[in-house]
């Protein structure tokens, strides 16, 4: 690739007649899912099944959220890193805060921790994000199907699946003093399985193409989604785990919720044989 050569970033539409398991329209999604992790390890899949109204009330919510004392929120805690509160810290960085909510598309889980931010009940939260992040799940698992299809291995879909369960984090990345850029994240690749992201399109996501950072706008019904290193390791390597990073600038601060596979515990994770030579 030249040194001016224009990155075309992978923007795969998601339309509902494509997503019948087996149809043409199926196939050529598929490829293009595969071809898309392969080379950037991440894609914009716009999916409008996920309806504006549920996406805009969860942002709404999510400024709620943010909203709760401080005391409340350093109950949201887990002994694994990155699943529970973590404030403005050096070690992440200043701008940003983000909360953590395992298990999230069961009811259950979702109550416990609007129950933790406000124990008189929010019913609103609750429903919102559990239906917002039920809805999410089901984008992960039909990305999983497209890819595990795209490699022939569709028969045996139950046997190759990696058991997971979600976690999503809330995250608010603050605007960096006026007429400054600063990380809001830093650069890394994702250790669960999958992530799958959306954003208030304040912009901020940057991606690693051959060393160039490339910062994503994504649409209102967008979602994009980013191959962890345990994918790559159950692609045996032709799956790209791709470094990203959250590059601040501008006045606005940045709402993102990203949700992640995390493999349930004592899963091993083993390439098919079929991707074996
Ligand atoms: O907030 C974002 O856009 C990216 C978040 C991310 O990469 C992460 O939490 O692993
Ligand atoms: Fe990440």
């Amino acid at each position: 690739m030249g040194v001016n050569a224009k990155i075309e970033f992978p923007v795969i539409e998601f339309r509902p007649s494509d997503l019948k398991r087996g149809t043409d329209g199926w196939h050529r999604l598929c490829k293009r899912v595969r071809e898309a992790c392969e080379t950037f390890g991440c894609f914009e899949a716009v999916y409008e099944k996920i309806s504006a109204k549920v996406r805009e009330e969860t942002f709404e919510l999510m400024k709620e959220l943010i909203a709760v004392p401080v005391e409340r929120k350093q109950k949201n805690i887990s002994p694994l890193p990155y699943h529970g509160w973590v404030g403005p810290c050096n070690q992440v960085s200043l701008l940003y805060e983000g909360f953590g909510l395992e298990d999230a598309s069961n009811y259950d889980s979702v109550k416990s921790f609007t129950q933790l931010m406000w124990p008189d009940g929010h019913p609103r939260f609750c429903n919102t994000l559990h239906t917002m992040t039920t809805q999410i799940e089901e984008l992960n698992k039909l990305i999983w199907l497209m890819i595990i299809d795209s490699y022939g291995l569709g028969e045996k879909w139950e046997s190759v699946m990696i058991n997971y369960k979600s976690l999503v984090r809330f995250m608010k990345y603050m605007a960096p003093p006026p007429g400054e850029y600063e990380k809001g994240l830093f650069a890394h690749t994702d250790k669960p399985v999958s992530t799958i992201i959306c954003d208030d399109q304040v912009s901020g996501l940057e991606i690693d193409v051959n060393g160039q950072w490339i910062k994503l706008s994504l649409s209102p019904s967008s979602f994009c989604f980013v191959v962890g290193d345990p994918l790559k390791a159950w692609s045996n390597g032709r799956l790209k785990a791709v470094n990203h990073r959250v590059i601040m600038s501008g006045e606005k601060d940045r709402f993102s919720i990203a949700t992640f596979a995390i493999p349930v515990e004592g899963t091993i994770i083993k390439a098919p044989k079929e991707l074996i030579d």
